[in-house]
């Protein structure tokens, strides 16, 4: 079943939620509330959250209208998403500048490493659809080589670097504006043999 993108207005609302419930798990991740406030914010959320999950959309399959909008990464409609927007280079490659947040947190102070490969994933997958290579990760290897902080901007890039077949690779990092690279990604993707897209 495909399903139409929403509306203009729905889409507002929808930005609009997401951008506060990111706000609420940032405030959940500092707060220093006293039990009882915490327990009378609980009762509170859990109200809310009744109310939305009775209405339910069926999940977006690969180049519905809002394929992307759940994705862990860019997705406008996924409040975990950090989000990360990602601007296509005219020379080839992808560039996303991205400020994380306590919300990201691995060692205390610095980003979490899962993150860092999640978001690079994407950048090399999205680097590798956008010169008609999409796939799956099939594996992916960090390189870590200084933390990544948050509460500064941190510029991720991506590139296709070489395909055999339905294999294709990509590279990419994160770095400081000033170009010191914190983590170097490098991952083979493969096209599954059922996705109906061109190679
Ligand atoms: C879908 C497209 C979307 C585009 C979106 C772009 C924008 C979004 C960006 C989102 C980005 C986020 C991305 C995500 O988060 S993607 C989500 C995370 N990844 C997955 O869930 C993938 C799970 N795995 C699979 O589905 C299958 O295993 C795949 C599809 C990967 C291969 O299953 P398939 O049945 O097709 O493969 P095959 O057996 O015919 O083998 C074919 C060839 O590949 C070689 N091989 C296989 N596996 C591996 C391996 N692990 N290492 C090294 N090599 C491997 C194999 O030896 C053979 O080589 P050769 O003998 O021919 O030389």
């Amino acid at each position: 079943m495909t399903l139409e993108a929403p509306s203009a207005s729905t889409y507002t609302a929808l930005l609009a939620l997401v951008a506060q419930t990111r706000a609420l798990m940032d405030a959940v991740v500092a707060t220093g509330a006293d039990d009882e406030e915490i327990a009378a914010v609980t009762e509170e959320l859990r109200a809310l959250t009744e109310r939305l999950d009775a209405v339910r959309r069926p999940p977006a399959e690969v180049g519905e209208p809002r394929w992307l909008m759940g994705n862990a990464v860019v997705g406008a409609a996924n409040p975990f998403a950090p989000p990360i927007e990602i601007e296509y280079l005219p020379g080839g490659g992808v560039r996303a500048e991205q400020v994380f947040r306590p919300l990201h947190e691995g060692p205390p102070g610095l980003v979490h490493g899962g993150v860092s490969a999640m978001v690079l994933d994407h950048l090399l997958g999205t680097a590798l659809g956008a010169v008609g290579r999409g796939g799956l990760t099939a594996s992916l290897t960090m390189t870590y080589r200084a933390p990544v902080p948050f509460g500064t901007p941190v510029v991720a890039t991506a590139e296709y670097t070489r395909s055999e077949g339905r294999k294709s690779w990509a590279d990419g990092r994160m770095a400081l504006p000033d170009g010191t690279v914190l983590v170097e990604a490098t991952g083979l993707f493969i096209t599954p043999s059922w996705f109906p897209g061109e190679l």
